[in-house]
């Protein structure tokens, strides 16, 4: 059964250039507890600090808070791309991720060979993997690029082949950030009945957003970060009232959320 399971997360990014008496001394001043020294002598800045939450089926959680909060660190570290320098991440299912565009996308090879990987590295079979390229080569409208090195693709390019091909593979957890649901209206709306297919099948969602309305209308959880800490965690209505400051309507409380047992 998936599961997610945060125990006590430390995640922290040394500076490499922040070992100078002057900047230690600003960040000292301007950001205390935000940062510290290692045994090295580097500043350091502590980006998530002692989190813990489990996830089960049916959780669609969503990350907020400010700008520098933690909410992309704390999806990295999900995502297995950052370490914790203390407690664990432990997952079990498979992980679907819609965070950069460029992630786990080869760039010297073509946007069919990228498909082919992407589906041996899932254990797709061969009959599967050739759905998939047929349903991603129709989404993703590259023509003849398609058989192309990605280092070619324009930057919208990247977008259309990397969301096409993260939302082909079905996952048991899904981590994203808010960032794929933005680009311009026309991809949205070419976007937007696929991502919903994906998010009412997976198991788990882990979604990382700005937009009230995008987490009261997918999450029936949130997590409220703030420097590097959970402030709040609860049912969606209350983190978002408490967040907001004012009390939020949502669109149908009484309608259960995609994939979560009434
Ligand atoms: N690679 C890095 N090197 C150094 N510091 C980093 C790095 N990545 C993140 N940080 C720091 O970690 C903290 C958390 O950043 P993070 O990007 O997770 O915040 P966020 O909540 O996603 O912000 P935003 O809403 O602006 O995207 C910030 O103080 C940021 O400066």
């Amino acid at each position: 059964m998936p599961q997610i399971t945060v125990q006590n997360l430390d995640v922290s990014f040394p500076l490499y250039h922040g070992n100078t008496r002057s900047l230690r001394k600003t960040v000292r001043g301007a950001f205390q507890g935000r940062f510290s020294q290692d045994r090295r002598n580097r500043v350091v800045v502590q980006a998530l600090q002692n989190i813990s939450f489990t996830l089960k089926p049916g959780d669609r959680l969503g990350l907020v808070g400010r700008n520098g909060a933690g909410k992309t660190t704390l999806l990295r570290a999900l995502a297995g791309i950052y370490e914790p320098v203390a407690g664990s991440v432990t997952i079990h299912g498979t992980i679907g991720t819609l965070l950069d565009p460029m992630l786990g996308m080869n760039n010297v090879l073509t946007g069919r060979e990228n498909i082919h990987l992407r589906g041996m590295l899932a254990g797709l079979t061969k009959p599967q993997i050739t759905r998939v390229e047929e349903d991603v080569e129709a989404f993703a409208q590259l023509g003849s690029f398609m058989d192309l090195p990605v280092n070619t693709y324009s930057s919208g390019m990247v977008v259309r082949l990397s969301f096409g091909l993260a939302t082909a593979i079905m996952p048991d957890v899904l981590l994203m950030d808010e960032w794929f649901m933005a680009g311009d209206a026309a991809f949205r709306q070419h976007a937007r009945s696929r991502l919903e297919n994906l998010v009412s099948k997976a198991d788990i969602l882990v979604l990382s957003s700005h937009m009230s309305t995008v987490v009261a209308e997918w999450c029936n959880r949130l997590i409220w970060l703030e420097d590097g800490h959970i402030k709040m965690d609860g049912p969606t209505q209350t983190v978002l009232t408490a967040y907001l400051g004012h009390p939020v309507e949502l669109k149908n409380p009484d309608q259960p959320l995609p994939n979560v047992a009434p």
